[in-house]
C-alpha cells in the first residue's frame, strides 16, 4: 500500500492516523503524569538541549561556490549535488511563491554575527512567528518600495542590505501563511548574547528535509577527505559565501590544514567521530566473536549475529557504504548467519522441550471439538436464553443448601413485630464450630500456615462465620501494610474453602491483573454480579 498509488497511500495513511488515535485514547495516563501535564510541567528532564541539525544544506550551498570553477571535483560531490537538491519552504509573496531555505538565515545574517561560524549560529538561532502586532510594526518600519529596491541592489554591504536580505525575502508574507519569517534586527554588541535565534522546535520541522543526517557527519579518517575538509570548514568558519571558506588555487584539505581552528572547535571535531569509533569496536568484537566459534555458546552467538550493520538506522551514516558479506546471509551456505541462527534456534527448541516446557497441560482439559454441531436448531437470540436459565437454575441448585441462603429465608419467615439478634459468637476467640471436624480443620490450616496472632483472628473470623448454618452476610475488611500478611490470611481461607470442597464460596478479586494473578485470582471488573451469585463469605470486600 505504502509503495502504491497516490489514492492508496492516502488510505493507508488515514488507516494508520485511526488506528493510532484508537490506541492513544485508550491509553491510561498515571495521576503523577496527569499532574505534571495539568500544572504544566514537563513529563522528564534533561541536563542538555538538542537541537536538530540538518548539515547537508549548508554544505551543499557553501560547495556550490565552487561548482563552475573547481574543474578537480570528485565525482561523489558531482553525483550528490545533483541528486539532491536543496530542500526549500514555499511561500507566497506578492502573489509569487519562492522557496526560502533555512541556509539563507545563516547567510544573510545581520552584520553582527558576521563572524560567527555556522555552529554558533546554530546553537543560538531561534525562529519565531511574529505577533500580528509586531508584523504591522514592522511593515510600517520597512515599507515594501524599500525592500523591493534594496533587493534588486546586488551591490555594496549596507546595513540596510543585511536587514533586508535577513528576512529571508519576505517581510509582509501573508498571514495565513504558517511559518512566517521572524527576527529582531541587532544593532548592538551587547545584544549578542541576549539575543536568542534559535529554530523554534515546533516549527522547525516545516525546514527539515526528509532524512535526518545530523548524526552522518564526514569521518576525519575514512572517505571522501576533501568532502570531510569542506564540512568543517563549513561548520566552524564564518561564511556568507562558499568562497569565503578557501583560496581559489587551495583544496580543501590545505585550507582546513591552514585554517586555525580554535581548542573548543578541535574538541568537537574529536567528539564527532565518537560514534564512528564505537561503531569500529563493536565491529572488531563481531569478529573476535567470530572467530571464537561461538556456535558452541548458546547464547553468544545471538549477541554476534548482526554485529555488522547497527540497527539504529538514523545513526548510520549513509555517504559510507556498509560493507555486508552477502554470502554470509545465504541459506545454502552452512557457515552463513541464517544458518548458524536457524542451528541456534533448533538448540534453544530442544534445551526447551527437554525441560518439559512444550509439554501438554498437566490438568488434562478436555480438547475442544471443532467438528461439534448441535442436534437441535436455534437462532442464537434462543440460544441465548436457554443458557441464561440454564445458568440461573444452576446457581439456584448450588445456593440452596448455602447458610445466608436459608439465614435469609428464615429472616423472611419473621414477622415484622419480631427481634432478632444476629449471633456474631464466631467473632470471639472461644467460638468452637458446631461439627468437631470443622473445628479441627480451622486449627489445622492455623497451624500449617503459621498464622501469627492477627494473621489467626482474620482467619478464624472468616472461617467461623463460614461454618454456621444462620448467620448474617460478613462484611469485613482485612487491611495493613505492605508485606504484612494480607495475602497469607486470604491463601490460607483459599486451603480452608478448598478442603471443605466449596471452593465456588470463595473468590478472589484484584484491582490489577498482576495482583490477582498472584493469589489466581480475577481482577474487580468481573466481580460484583459473580461475587453475588456465588453467595461468597467476601461479597462485602
Ligand atoms: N505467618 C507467616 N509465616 C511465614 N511467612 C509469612 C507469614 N505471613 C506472611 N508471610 C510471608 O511474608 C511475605 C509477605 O506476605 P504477604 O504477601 O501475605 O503480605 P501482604 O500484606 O499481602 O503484602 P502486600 O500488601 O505487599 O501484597 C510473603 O513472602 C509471605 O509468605
Amino acid at each position: 500500500m505504502i509503495g502504491g498509488s497516490t489514492d492508496r497511500q492516502n488510505t493507508a495513511r488515514r488507516l494508520m492516523t485511526k488506528m493510532v488515535n484508537t490506541l492513544t485514547a485508550k491509553m491510561e495516563i498515571g495521576s503523577p503524569m496527569a499532574s505534571l501535564y495539568l500544572l504544566g510541567n514537563p513529563d522528564h528532564y534533561t541536563s542538555h538541549k538538542f537541537i536538530l541539525f540538518y548539515w547537508k544544506n549548508y554544505v551543499r550551498e557553501a560547495r556550490s561556490a565552487w561548482i563552475d570553477t573547481e574543474n578537480n571535483t570528485t565525482e561523489s560531490f558531482n553525483t550528490e549535488y545533483k541528486d539532491a537538491p536543496d530542500k526549500v519552504v514555499l511561500q507566497k509573496y506578492d502573489g509569487t511563491y519562492i522557496g526560502i531555505s533555512s541556509v539563507y538565515d545563516y547567510i544573510y545574517r545581520p552584520t553582527a554575527y558576521e563572524r560567527m561560524s555556522l555552529y554558533g549560529w546554530i546553537c543560538k538561532a531561534k525562529k519565531e512567528k511574529r505577533s500580528k502586532e509586531e508584523q504591522q510594526e514592522f511593515d510600517v518600519h520597512y515599507d515594501k518600495d524599500e525592500l523591493e529596491s534594496n533587493a534588486e541592489d546586488d551591490g555594496t554591504d549596507t546595513e540596510g542590505e543585511d536587514e533586508i536580505n535577513f528576512l529571508g525575502g519576505g517581510d509582509s508574507i501573508d498571514d495565513d501563511i504558517e511559518d512566517e519569517v521572524g527576527h529582531q534586527d541587532l544593532d548592538s554588541e551587547d545584544e549578542l548574547n541576549d539575543y536568542q535565534i534559535m529554530y523554534d522546535e515546533h516549527e522547525s520541522h516545516e525546514f527539515l528535509p526528509e532524512h535526518p543526517q545530523y548524526c552522518g557527519l564526514p569521518r576525519c579518517d575514512q572517505g571522501d577527505r576533501e568532502y570531510y575538509c569542506s564540512t568543517m570548514l563549513a561548520l566552524f568558519k564564518p561564511w556568507q559565501c562558499g568562497k569565503y571558506l578557501k583560496l581559489e588555487n587551495e583544496s580543501w584539505d590545505e585550507a582546513f590544514v591552514g585554517y586555525s581552528f580554535s581548542a573548543r572547535q578541535l574538541e568537537l571535531m574529536k567528539n564527532f567521530n565518537i560514534k564512528y569509533k564505537c561503531n569500529d569496536a563493536q565491529d572488531d568484537y563481531s569478529a573476535e566473536m567470530k572467530k571464537k566459534d561461538a556456535r558452541e555458546n548458546i547464547f553468544g552467538s545471538w549477541e554476534d549475529i548482526g554485529g555488522e550493520v547497527d540497527t539504529n538506522c538514523s545513526l548510520i551514516n549513509e555517504d559510507i557504504p556498509i560493507d555486508i558479506d552477502e554470502d554470509m546471509y545465504m541459506l545454502g551456505n552452512p557457515n552463513s548467519i541464517n544458518n548458524q541462527k536457524l542451528h541456534e534456534m533448533n538448540r534453544i527448541e530442544n534445551v526447551v522441550k527437554n525441560a518439559g516446557w512444550l509439554d501438554s497441560c498437566i490438568g488434562n482439559i478436555d480438547p475442544v471439538d471443532t467438528s461439534f454441531k448441535p442436534g437441535e436448531k436455534q437462532s442464537g437470540s434462543q440460544w441465548n436464553v436457554l443458557v441464561q436459565s440454564l445458568k440461573k437454575l444452576f446457581i439456584a441448585t448450588r445456593s440452596k443448601n448455602l447458610p445466608e441462603a436459608k439465614a435469609i429465608k428464615d429472616k423472611n419467615s419473621t414477622s415484622n413485630d419480631e427481634v432478632v439478634v444476629d449471633d456474631i459468637s464466631y467473632l470471639n476467640k472461644i467460638f468452637k464450630a458446631e461439627k468437631e471436624h470443622e473445628h479441627q480443620l480451622i486449627n489445622t490450616i492455623v497451624h500449617e500456615f503459621s498464622l501469627n496472632d492477627e494473621q489467626e483472628r482474620a482467619f478464624r473470623i472468616v472461617a467461623n462465620h463460614a461454618t454456621m448454618t444462620k448467620s448474617e452476610q460478613l462484611k469485613m475488611y482485612l487491611g495493613g501494610m505492605g508485606g504484612t500478611g494480607k495475602s497469607q490470611v486470604i491463601k490460607a481461607l483459599i486451603a480452608f474453602f478448598d478442603r471443605r470442597n466449596e471452593s465456588h464460596r470463595i473468590m478472589i478479586l484484584a484491582p490489577t491483573g498482576s495482583a490477582a494473578a498472584l493469589l489466581n485470582g480475577s481482577t474487580c471488573g468481573c466481580g460484583p454480579v459473580l461475587c453475588m451469585a456465588c453467595m461468597s463469605p467476601f461479597c462485602g470486600l
